[in-house]
């Protein structure tokens, strides 16, 4: 949140109404509101895409729009920005009920106040960012900022189910750090850490954008590769990026001698209709094995 100045939109088709929030926000002491109005979704949708605000203040009857669907809809433009359903209904139902779609609060009119608003905004605001953080947090590999296990079965899950309607081409490849626990030992643990972060930044570099990267556990990453033309150009991509993260690696104890400790076994198993995350992850894993058993660090399609 800007600490100086808050940015409140206020989509409301009555400019009395507007006029008294406005009002009301005028009196804050302490916080300075910036606030632009809206009488439509439509004009909200624009002045969102133009600048992100701190919180929208949304009426619930917008002309043919009326209650929940309002809220629905707004949702449904898909911006980030906490929301607050400020109506004229007072119902206890359509409260709760907003509330579960994702609204941060609900505020019939004729019970806001001045130092009312304030605080709910205020407090709407720092809950919305506390959330986000945990949502990050509870998606993302803390040593690598890379995808976690549980963010990538909702994203890979996202993607096939797409798949099954553009019959474009995915595959998953496993890749799994060869005699990392040698690492560790032979030259420390920080070496180590220094050894998984330059994995996932190589893993990471000039990816597609619908592509995903992922550490799913200690030494182990798992690459989706998305809208291959043929299974030749798949090996082609995947034996590119494997000569790449296998080039030596300078640690920060050693900056004048680059090491060559990232050698990776690598599986692969390409989508097919009616496969799911899960069978995919298996196949990818059964090749990863005999691509370890091999030595050779080349790729293996399952
Ligand atoms: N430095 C560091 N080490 C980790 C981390 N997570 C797991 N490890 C270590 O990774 C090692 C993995 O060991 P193994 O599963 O035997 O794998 P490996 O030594 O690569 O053996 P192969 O896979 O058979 O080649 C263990 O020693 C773990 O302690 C981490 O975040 N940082």
């Amino acid at each position: 949140m800007n600490t100086g100045q808050i940015r409140v939109l206020v989509v409301d088709d009555d400019p009395d109404d507007f006029y008294l929030v406005n009002e009301m926000l005028k009196q804050s002491q302490r916080k300075a509101f910036v606030v632009t109005h809206c009488e439509s979704l439509e004009c909200a949708g624009q002045v969102l895409q133009r600048s992100p605000v701190d919180i929208v203040l949304l009426d619930l009857g917008l002309g043919p729009l009326q209650g929940i669907q309002t809220l629905e809809s707004f949702l449904s433009l898909g911006f980030c920005t906490p929301v607050i359903v400020l109506t004229g209904v007072h119902d206890e139902v359509l409260g709760e009920q907003s509330i579960k779609l994702g609204a941060e609060d609900y505020l019939p009119k004729n019970e806001a106040s001045s130092a009312l608003l304030i605080r709910a905004i205020t407090y709407a605001i720092e809950r919305y960012a506390l959330v986000e953080q945990l949502e990050k947090r509870a998606n993302e590999d803390a040593l690598t900022g890379l995808a976690n296990r549980h963010a990538l079965m909702g994203q890979t899950t996202t993607l096939i189910n797409n798949l099954e309607r553009s019959g474009s081409t995915l595959a998953v490849a496993l890749l799994d750090l060869d005699d990392f626990k040698g690492v560790n030992d032979r030259w420390g643990h920080n070496a180590g850490d220094q050894v998984i972060v330059a994995l996932a930044h190589r893993l990471q570099s000039h990816l597609r954008s619908s592509d995903l990267v992922a550490r799913i556990g200690g030494d182990e990453f798992v690459w989706v590769l998305t809208n291959y033309s043929s299974a030749d150009n798949l090996v082609d991509v995947i034996e590119k990026k494997l000569s790449y993260l296998m080039q030596p690696l300078v640690l920060e104890e050693y900056p004048d001698d680059p090491k060559q400790l990232i050698k990776v076994s690598l599986g692969v198993a390409e989508w097919k209709p009616g496969l799911g995350l899960k069978e995919l992850l298996s196949r990818a894993d059964k090749a990863m094995y005999q691509s370890k058993k091999s030595r050779n660090q080349g790729v293996v399609i399952y």
